[in-house]
């Protein structure tokens, strides 16, 4: 088997006394669209902090490519693009200059045929001679993700990537994302647009409170935490309830259940009881379903 893009294990790390991380163990193939998914505070920060060396935890290793992020820091770094969360930038600095700059800190010089790919990939041409700060938020944004690639790394972690960019924009960024990916990259993702997360990864962690609470495929995920759903609108709701639906606004109850056939089933019991169904909706599996069981199992 070829090397790890990403080898995580045993990897802990508290900040006094709360517990960010507590022993992840997790590896990421070469060539993989990985999703990283968790609520607000649940450690992904932490660890792609970990990754990229910023972070140095309290106990287990951490490699990108086979290179220990502390002991070989450099050939890991080489390996390695984050796009970070936050949008912190020199202001002063146009954002050809930056990305120069950028690559001057991996010792590559002549590198403007690359940056011209990016910018254009990115569509940000146009942007190459502005000053970072007269860029909009979501340029600024695409801008991180330019920086990200300047030094061409096998592995590109990316933290919240569409935070704060429209819908078009958000798009053309997966789109380039998908073609990095294409081309051999390996990807991981954090992102709280689970929409996204299930049309884009092949796997996914989901992680709570510093461990991981779940890791599959997005396809076994999706078969094996959701359901099916049905929401029925009764004229006597109270009815569905006693049925064992839950009971929503507006006279709505949903019914959860593994397979369509049970359906019929669910609909002459209520039709038995009096119900009066007034009007009903089928729910497909989602990841968002997915998320929220997960969670509230773990
Ligand atoms: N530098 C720090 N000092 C103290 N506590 C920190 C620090 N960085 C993170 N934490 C705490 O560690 C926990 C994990 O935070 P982290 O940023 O990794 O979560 P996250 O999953 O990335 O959340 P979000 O989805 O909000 O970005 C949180 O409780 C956070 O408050």
């Amino acid at each position: 088997m070829s090397t790890p893009a990403i080898r995580i294990q045993g990897v802990s790390k508290h900040y006094g006394s709360l517990k960010a991380l507590g022993g992840v163990d997790l590896e990421v193939g070469q060539g993989e669209f990985f999703g990283l998914l968790g609520p607000n505070g649940a450690g992904k920060t932490t660890l792609i902090s970990a990754l990229s060396g910023l972070v140095r935890p309290d106990s287990g290793t951490l490699a990108i490519m086979g290179h220990d992020v502390v002991a070989d820091y450099r050939n890991a770094r080489r390996n390695l693009g984050v796009v970070p969360q936050e949008l912190v930038f020199d202001p002063f600095f146009s954002v050809r200059e930056l990305l120069r700059i950028q690559s001057g800190y991996f010792g590559i010089r002549s590198n403007d045929d690359w940056i011209d790919e990016i910018l254009a990939s990115l569509d940000l041409t146009h942007k190459a001679g502005a000053n970072m700060r007269m860029l909009s938020g979501g340029m600024k944004r695409r801008v991180l993700v330019a920086q990200a690639l300047v030094h061409r790394p096998p592995v590109i972690v990316l933290d919240e990537p569409t935070a704060g960019v429209d819908v078009e924009l958000r798009q053309g960024l997966w789109q380039f994302i998908r073609k990095l990916n294409r081309d051999g990259h390996t990807i991981v993702l954090t992102t709280h647009y689970l929409e996204e997360a299930e049309a884009l990864c092949g796997r996914i962690a989901m992680l709570k409170a510093g461990r991981i609470v779940a890791l599959d495929t997005t396809a076994n995920l999706l078969r094996r935490f959701a359901t099916h759903s049905l929401a029925v609108r009764l004229e006597h709701p109270g009815r569905g309830v006693e049925l064992g639906g839950s009971a929503g606004e507006g006279g709505w109850v949903d019914f959860a259940f593994d397979s369509y056939t049970e359906v019929e089933a669910l609909l002459a019991r209520l039709r038995e009881a009096g119900a009066g169904l007034v009007e009903m909706r089928l729910g497909e599996p989602d990841l968002e379903r997915v998320f929220v069981e997960v969670m509230n199992r773990a």
